[in-house]
């Protein structure tokens, strides 16, 4: 039977803009209030979409969230038409509205955990939305996200669905972003690697100082649980707190893995070498290849700057595995000539393809970011709504619905304007017939 990875990616929505919300995300902070262009967001997230699909992989889209978010700035106690609500919080809470407005949703690495069914008790492919609560802007995110996975994986017989995890700080997770499967083939038993960043429940452990670290061990614990995955199947790592500090906010900043190839940066981790020994001893018989960027290649604070490991590894159709950068990358010297040599150094990864999503790049997220890596069989890729597939069709589509409902530029002002709520409400209604998805946003609910 074949099996496939496909990568599902947010679609930008039409409110994208720089807030500087995440502590923590050097790109984030340093980005705040510079004028966004939605419509460019979306088409570059588009374009990678596309591009991969051409590439001959399957490829899939999730919607992204309504913003402003109003159900929430009312539950804040601001109260009126949709205009007061937005132009009181607008001035009497500055910070709390821009977060209510934060278009984060877009990097759907951080929607959910997934687990192949290969790798589960009950042989279902499992979600399970993240809380990420250690952002209030992206704690809004999970409720909406665990409806659009429904319907974009709406079959109980191949997907299971499980609610996010507890809203506190002591489970915080952040989905995929810390999450990372190794495998011999995308349909075989997999090995798990969840990474976290501090222990919620026994403060003697080694914990980053200055910025804070978004996933617990207690969070990635709780998931492997909910998912039915083995004890021989997981393996548990602490990301290095130094590297946290130096602003990689999530592992997926640096560390990916793809089937049997893990490439990272030799600070990435704590207890490197034993925790290298384990993922060989549970990993098997079979050839693994450990990729070690050293510090003296590329430094943690270029890697945070170009993102070289928030790249996508890709396995393509020949076999061959390419990898999805930003260019970014490309304009680095130390980067770049790292890219250049990768593809000799007899590993699997035989290119190098460069994107430009400088709109995602501002806050701090890049091509891997955007993305929710889904393992499936055929049947059950069957299953997927397949309105949520990329195909030249529905590509034609999107494409013109962004042309039609997308601003060129956003300022901060404009997040005020009630025009702008119903513009992106006529936008996402229209998407979520596009993608036959119901109705997913509070709005089309209440
Ligand atoms: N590494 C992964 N997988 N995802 C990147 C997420 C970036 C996101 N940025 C933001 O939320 C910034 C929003 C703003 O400042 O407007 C975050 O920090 O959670």
């Amino acid at each position: 039977m074949k099996q496939y990875e496909v990568n599902f990616d947010g679609l930008v929505g039409p409110t994208h803009n720089y807030a500087g919300l995440s502590f923590g995300n050097v790109a984030s902070l340093s980005n705040a209030n510079a004028v966004s262009s939605p419509k460019q967001a979306a088409k570059q997230g588009l374009a990678k979409m596309k591009a991969l699909s051409d590439m001959g992989m399957q490829q899939g889209v999730l919607a992204p969230q309504e913003r402003p978010d109003l159900a929430t700035l009312r539950r804040l106690g601001f109260t009126g038409s949709d205009g007061a609500v937005l132009e009181a919080a607008a001035k009497q809470a500055r910070q709390v509205m821009l977060a209510c407005c934060s278009a984060s949703s877009m990097w759907t690495a951080n929607a959910a955990t997934v687990s192949p069914s290969a790798d589960t008790a009950d042989g279902r492919v499992h979600f399970t939305p993240a809380n990420l609560t250690n952002k209030f802007h992206r704690s809004l995110e999970p409720a909406v996200t665990g409806r659009i996975l429904k319907a974009t994986f709406d079959n109980d017989k191949y997907f299971a669905h499980h609610k996010h995890l507890p809203d506190n700080e002591h489970f915080g997770d952040e989905g995929a972003a810390n999450h990372t499967r190794l495998c011999t083939d995308y349909g075989h038993a997999g090995l798990e690697l969840f990474v976290y960043g501090r222990h919620a429940f026994d403060s003697s452990k080694p914990a980053p100082r200055k910025y804070p670290a978004r996933q617990t061990l207690e969070a990635s614990q709780a998931i492997a649980r909910l998912h039915g995955l083995s004890d021989e199947q997981v393996v548990y790592i602490q990301q290095n707190p130094d590297v946290i500090d130096q602003g990689v906010f999530h592992n997926d900043v640096i560390a990916v893995g793809n089937q049997n190839v893990l490439f990272y940066h030799e600070q990435a981790f704590a207890e490197t070498e034993a925790k290298l020994a384990e993922i060989r001893n549970k990993f098997g018989d079979h050839p693994l290849h450990f990729i070690e960027v050293k510090t003296s290649e590329v430094s943690v604070l270029d890697a945070v700057k170009t993102y070289l490991f928030n790249t996508q590894i890709i396995t393509l159709p020949s076999g061959d595995m390419t990898i999805i950068a930003p260019t970014e990358c490309q304009e680095n010297k130390a980067v770049s000539s790292y890219l250049d040599a990768l593809a000799d150094k007899g590993t699997p990864i035989k290119s190098v393809n460069y994107f430009d999503v400088k709109q995602s790049m501002r806050n701090g997220g890049g091509p891997a970011c955007l993305r929710l890596r889904v393992a499936l069989t055929e049947q059950e890729l069957d299953a997927v709504n397949p309105n949520t597939l990329i195909s030249d069709a529905q590509f034609d589509r999107l494409n013109k619905w962004i042309d039609n409902n997308y601003r060129d530029e956003l300022t901060e002002n404009d997040l005020r304007d009630p025009l702008l709520v119903t513009e992106s409400r006529t936008a996402l209604d229209e998407l979520t017939q596009i993608l036959k998805l119901g109705s997913v946003y509070p709005f089309q609910r209440d």
